[in-house]
């Protein structure tokens, strides 16, 4: 799919005539190396071959409406109520861009009201509508220091009418979902919904997710914290291994389509032989599978460390008297259930090594709760502030429908339609799968079938 200027458009409620708070700011800056100008766009794509190719004036290249304050805004702030929700798994952060949000609205655009709507979609059902928490700048002010979400979350579908009943019944204005990618096709039906009833208010989305499997976002906040936990659990993990006879370590992260925490864990510690990620099929058995290899490992230097992504090798619980990924059935929100790849290796493993003489010490980890329940790191905290500051600037000025969210460092408006468009996943011909193979020095592949390879990896 090639994206024009209009797919990167974005939906405004209508003209902005309010003046901003933060107008008397902004009256002398312009574009510079730091700044994007009011008016100005930043461009999708950031190579001369990728521009070259395209063929057009500058004017008409794809490109993204700049994230930031605006001189007019839609709403008049002192009538504003906004909401604010936050839904799906957890991710380091979410506490820190709800407090930015309520610090922003609150203090310096001095909204009416801001409600907060308990576990997710949920809290905009009729049965937990008046189940809200009122967010105040003192109410928020430490939340930061704790993971989680003083929100809660929750998966699971509801109505959408039901869930404008609830907005229209608060007199909300303006809504902030903070959310994965269910969250923001969420999202996306409450706008469509509120648009068909001809409603005037603002829908913006807060991509969230550990799995970082969000597209158009250079990495979703939380996703640096996570893996900077996942790497502590490696490092044992290797400790663990070294140190036993025929060590076999074993961590299990998440990552049930993109096996981003994976490689970037994996990179961080510096110290995993093999990395299996969901975007790369791999085989057991032959000379070339993953059962030689790992042997082969374990003779040459007593152990090997494996960096498993939950997702990964899925299909090959699909063979004959397994389990099978199918049949296990989705969760609440409709996401499917994986198979335990994990159970698959550490059976298969054990028993491999033993056939040939290395009986293993198995060192298993699974970290998943662990890593995405941590407090946002100092560089986690520092981005989420400024999205929340991003996505309060958008909906004041009456932007609806639309994520905010860093693209190639700059902070810019990605409509939700193109949010939910793909999956972000690691591309096995990028330079990031490149590093993970250059670290570990395992083989592009393990002896995958023609039939079971890949399909080659193209941008939106
Ligand atoms: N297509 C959809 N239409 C309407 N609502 C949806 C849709 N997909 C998901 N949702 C709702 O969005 C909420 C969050 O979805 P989900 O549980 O999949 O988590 P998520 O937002 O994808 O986050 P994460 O992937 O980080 O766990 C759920 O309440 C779910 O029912
Ligand atoms: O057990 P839960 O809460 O459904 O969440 C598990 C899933 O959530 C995620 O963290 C995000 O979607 C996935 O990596 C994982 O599969
Ligand atoms: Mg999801």
């Amino acid at each position: 799919m090639t994206l024009q200027l209009d797919d990167l458009r974005v939906r405004r409620l209508g003209e902005c005539r309010y003046d901003s708070p933060l107008s008397e700011m902004l009256t002398t800056k312009q574009t510079s190396p730091h700044y994007v100008a009011e008016g100005d766009r930043v461009l999708l794509e950031d190579t001369v071959s990728m521009l070259a190719g395209h063929d057009l004036p500058p004017e008409q290249v794809p490109s993204f409406e700049a994230a930031g304050p605006r001189r007019k805004v839609y709403f008049d702030p002192s009538s504003v109520t906004a909401g604010i929700l936050t839904c799906g798994g957890l991710c380091p952060g979410l506490n820190n861009v709800i407090r930015g949000l309520v610090q922003e609205l609150a203090v310096h655009y001095k909204v009416k009201r801001i409600v907060g709507f308990r576990n997710g979609l949920r809290g905009l059902t009729a049965e937990y509508r008046d189940d809200t928490v009122e967010l105040t700048p003192e109410h928020v002010r430490d939340i930061h220091n704790a993971g989680g979400t003083i929100l809660g979350s929750s998966r699971g579908n509801q109505d959408p009418d039901e869930m404008v009943d609830s907005l229209v019944e608060h007199g909300i204005d303006v809504l902030f979902v903070i959310g994965g990618d269910g969250g923001m096709r969420a999202a996306t039906c409450l706008s469509k919904a509120i648009e068909a009833r001809g409603l005037d208010i603002a829908v913006l989305g807060v991509p969230k997710t550990i799995d970082n499997d969000l597209p158009f976002t250079d990495q979703s906040f939380g996703f640096q914290s996570a893996f900077a936990s996942a790497m502590d659990f490696i490092s044992s993990v290797s400790v663990e291994a070294a140190a036993s006879p025929n060590g076999v370590g074993l961590v299990k992260l998440m990552g049930r389509h993109s096996g981003f925490i994976a490689a970037y864990a994996a990179l961080a510690a510096n110290g995993a032989d093999i990395v299996l990620i969901p975007e790369i099929p791999f085989a057991l058995d032959g000379p070339d599978g993953l059962l030689a290899y790992v042997e082969h490992h374990v003779r040459e230097k007593g152990f090997v460390v494996i960096v498993l992504a939950e997702g990964a090798g899925q299909d090959l619980l699909d063979e004959p008297g397994l389990p099978g990924r199918d049949g296990l059935g989705t969760d609440a929100s409709g996401n499917v259930k994986l198979g335990r790849i994990d159970d698959l290796l550490k059976q298969r493993i054990t028993d491999h090594l033993t056939a040939v003489g290395l009986a293993p010490t198995m060192r298993y980890i699974d970290p998943s709760y662990s890593i995405r329940s941590v407090v946002a790191n100092a560089y986690d905290s520092v981005y989420c502030l400024r999205l929340a500051h991003a996505a309060a600037h958008a909906a004041m000025a009456g932007r609806t429908e639309i994520a905010v969210a860093r693209w190639r460092r700059r902070f810019v408006h990605v409509p939700l339609s193109l949010m939910t468009s793909r999956r972000n996943r690691v591309d096995p011909d990028g330079d990031l799968w490149m590093s993970v193979l250059e670290t570990t020095c395992q083989p592009a592949e393990f002896g995958v079938p023609r039939e079971r390879r890949r399909t080659p990896a193209g941008f939106c």
